[in-house]
Parts: structure tokens; sequence; C-alpha cells
């Protein structure tokens, strides 16, 4: 496949994230296309970037041989109901980074089979540090996959998955993931500061225990429980500390934020 254009349909948060990333690998912003509701995106998107711009989906998707779903869940179907009367779909490959929206719920917009890949992906890929799950219907070639894969290859690393019900858990996971690090990294700065801490300086202490713990963890070949122990001291401080998560079921509330994470996806793909 020559290096294909891609047309973003929305260009929020996770759209930008995954742009950045790819321009920062090199990718051509010419062959970058964005579209969304707000002008003052696009004309920054443009002059920042580089990249071609434009309000109207369908002008983005005739320029494209990938198109990147990237609205909302809940916008999703209205943009697809705009896009179907576009004439040769049969050369494009669709490929979703909404949570919870199904391949078959995206084919059912339009008269003719598609291929469709579903990603989920997460903020990080900004800083080329995402993670990103894919699913691949029937209809999608090898070099399609192939192609996918590596952008966003190009920001982070990718599985793939068979059964698309595991995206969900993807989502759950990795794709929500960075907010539940963040909300624990605020609750710890919180903590350092009502302990009497500056906020500068507790910020710059959970930013680097932070950053150095998930370092170790995926440079090491302990296990991280291993790492884990290896922090607490028999009778010292941080056991003291990790009683009051165990007492207090930090690990079962886990599992039960993911179920509700989760579920949230499901209900988005079905909307009551
Ligand atoms: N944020 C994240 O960490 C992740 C998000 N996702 C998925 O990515 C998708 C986008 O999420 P996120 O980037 O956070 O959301 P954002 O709201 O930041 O981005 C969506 C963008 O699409 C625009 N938009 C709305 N309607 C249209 C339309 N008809 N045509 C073109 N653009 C439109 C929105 O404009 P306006 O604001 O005016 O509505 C907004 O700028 C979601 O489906 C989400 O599930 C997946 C993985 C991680
Ligand atoms: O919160 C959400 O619904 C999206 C999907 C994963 C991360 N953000």
């Amino acid at each position: 496949m020559h290096k294909p254009t891609l047309a973003f349909i929305g260009a929020g948060n996770m759209a930008k994230s995954i742009i950045n990333g790819l321009l920062t690998q090199g990718y051509s912003p010419n062959l970058i296309w964005a579209t969304d509701t707000k002008v003052e995106t696009l004309t920054s998107l443009a002059s920042n970037l580089g990249i071609n711009t434009s309000s109207d989906n369908n002008e983005a998707v005739k320029h494209a041989d990938i198109v990147i779903l990237a609205v909302k869940p809940q916008v999703m179907s209205g943009v697809l109901n705009g896009l179907s009367d576009q004439p040769s779909l049969d050369k494009t490959l669709f490929l979703s980074i909404a949570a919870g929206i199904t391949t078959s719920s995206i084919q059912q917009h339009f008269n003719i089979e598609l291929p469709i890949i579903r990603a989920m992906p997460n903020t990080p890929a900004m800083i080329g540090c995402g993670a990103t799950g894919l699913y691949a219907n029937d209809y999608v070639s090898d070099e399609q996959k192939a192609y996918c894969e590596s952008i966003f290859n190009a920001v982070g690393i990718t599985c793939w998955v068979d059964d698309e019900n595991t995206l969900d858990t993807i989502t759950a996971i990795s794709g929500s993931g960075p907010a539940y690090f963040f909300l624990f990294m605020e609750s710890l700065i919180d903590a350092a500061i009502q302990h009497g801490l500056s906020p500068d300086i507790a910020k710059q202490l959970v930013m680097q225990t932070a950053k150095g713990a998930a370092l170790i963890a995926s440079e090491s070949d302990q296990e991280i429980a291993t790492l884990r122990q290896n922090v607490t001291s028999p009778g010292g401080t941080t056991a003291q500390a990790l009683s009051v998560f165990e007492q207090n079921n930090l690990r079962q509330l886990v599992n039960k934020a993911t179920t509700a994470a989760k579920q949230r996806a499901q209900e988005l793909n079905d909307p009551k």
C-alpha cells in the first residue's frame, strides 16, 4: 500500500494525541486530514501542525484511504448517516476509536460491506507511549491490518484481539487507565499538601515517583509484586500504608471500577 491518506473525523483530545504522535514520528502532514465542528480547532490544527482541515466530513473522506472515526460514541450514528451517501467508499478502510461502538453498528449505516477496524488507543499516544487494542472485521485485508497496526505502533504498543468484546475490557483497562493513574497521583499530591509539603514539591515528588515506578515495572525482569515487596521493609512505613489500602479493599475497588467502565462501553453501543 502507498502511504495512506488519513481523515480524522472529530479532532478532539484523542485524535490530536494520535496526530501529534504521527507527526513526531515523521508522518507527512499533507497525508492527514481532520474535521471538527469547531472552526477554531481546525484553524489551530492547520496553522500549528500544517495538516489539511475541513468542517465538511465528506470533503475529508473523499481524500482518504483510511477514515478514522474519532467522535464521541453518542454522535457516531449521526456522523455515519452523513457519510453513507458518499460514493466510492469501496476502497476506504474505516477505523473507529469510539468506546463501545461495534463494527456491526458501524456497518449497518452502509449498503456495501466495509472493512472496519476498531481500535482502543489511549492519550499517552501523544508522547509515543500509547497502548492500543485492535480488532478487525472479516473484510479487512492483511495489508490494511498491517497498515493500521503501523499507525498505532508509531505512537506506542499494539495488540490484536480476535473477540470484539475484548475491546470493551481493553477500554476499561488501558483506554480509561491513564485517568485512574492520574486520580491516584492527584490523591497523593493532595495528601502530601495536607501533610505540609508545598504544592510544587508535592507535585515534583509524586510525578518523579510515578515515572520511576512505571519505568522500573516495565524494565525489570521481576514481578511487580516483588518490586512492591522490595519497597516494603518489614515493620516499616510502607507496610503500614499498604495495609490501609488492602484493608479498604483497593483491589476489589479497582475491579469494580473496571466492571463499571466495561458496562458503560456496552451501553454506549446500545443506548436505551
Ligand atoms: N479521550 C480518550 O482518552 C480516549 C477516547 N477514545 C474515544 O475517542 C473518541 C473521541 O474522544 P475524545 O477525543 O476524548 O472526545 P472529544 O470530544 O475531545 O473529541 C471529539 C471531537 O469531535 C467533534 N465532533 C462532534 N461532532 C462532530 C461531527 N459531526 N463531525 C466532526 N467532528 C465532530 C467534537 O466537537 P464538539 O466538541 O463541538 O462536539 C470534538 O471536538 C470517543 O469516541 C472516545 O470514546 C478512545 C480512547 C481514549
Ligand atoms: O471515557 C471514555 O469514554 C473514553 C474511552 C476511553 C477513554 N476515554
